[in-house]
């Protein structure tokens, strides 16, 4: 069974999980990407490729629901992981706040511009979206957005730059996502596993 693993800030909830449920996790060392122990191979991936693999046939993956969302990934989401909690929401410089409503015409900075889209248009509100990587709060910082969708945890970033929360678009964690095909193929393997890491969540949440 192969398994990819999202780089950066969820991998270490992703080891211990599978660790948990019984599963030997062995992550790629050096420069390596991807490695093998026993039955299992691991493959290290960028947290917004994750749900791209696992549609194109690698068998199991976790990655946050804020990326499937975003990516419309085609691929089984059989289970909510008890880390990666965080929104996407709406926010602006505390000084230009007002209803979302009134945000026609408005330029919004995000990496999230499908989401961005389809909240707006929801609402039946035109808004021009600039796609950006990262460091998101800078942009109405420096002038080049009225406003951002981005990712909130703590809220520190935003109030260190100056930014308040308009709407929360959508809750976030970390989500088990299986290969469409692999799941049904391999049924009792997945379905053993996905059990387990259930008997994990409930266990210890
Ligand atoms: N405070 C947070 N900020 C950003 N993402 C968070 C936060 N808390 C949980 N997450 C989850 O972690 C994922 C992002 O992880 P990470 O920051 O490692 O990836 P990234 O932003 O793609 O990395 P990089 O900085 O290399 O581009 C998000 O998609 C989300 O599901
Ligand atoms: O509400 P908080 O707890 O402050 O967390 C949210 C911030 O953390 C993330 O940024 P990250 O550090 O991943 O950098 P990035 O903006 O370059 O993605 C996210 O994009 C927000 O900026």
């Amino acid at each position: 069974m192969r398994f990819v693993l999202p780089k950066g800030r969820l991998l270490t909830g992703s080891v211990e999980i599978l660790q948990k449920a019984g599963i030997e996790v062995r992550l790629p060392q050096g420069r390596e990407l991807m490695t093998k122990n026993g039955e299992y191979s691991f493959l290290l991936a960028k947290s917004f490729d994750v749900p791209v693999y696992v549609e194109h046939g690698i068998d199991i993956g976790i990655a946050g629901s804020d990326i499937v969302e975003e990516r419309e990934s085609d691929v089984f989401v059989p289970l909510e992981l008890p880390f990666g909690k965080c929104r996407l929401s709406l926010a602006i410089p505390k000084e230009k706040s007002v209803k979302v409503e009134e945000m026609d015409g408005f330029r919004i900075a995000t990496k999230y511009t499908n989401l961005t889209r389809k909240f707006f248009n929801e609402k039946g509100i035109e808004v021009e979206i600039i796609k950006l990587h990262g460091s998101t709060e800078l942009a109405p910082k420096i002038g080049i957005a009225d406003a951002i969708v981005d990712i909130v945890e703590t809220g520190n970033t935003l109030l260190a730059n100056g930014l308040i929360e308009l709407e929360k678009i959508m809750d976030i964690s970390a989500v088990l996502i299986v290969n469409r095909i692999c799941q049904k193929t391999r049924f009792e393997e997945i379905n053993g596993l996905i059990l387990k890491l259930k008997g994990v969540v409930e266990d210890e949440f």
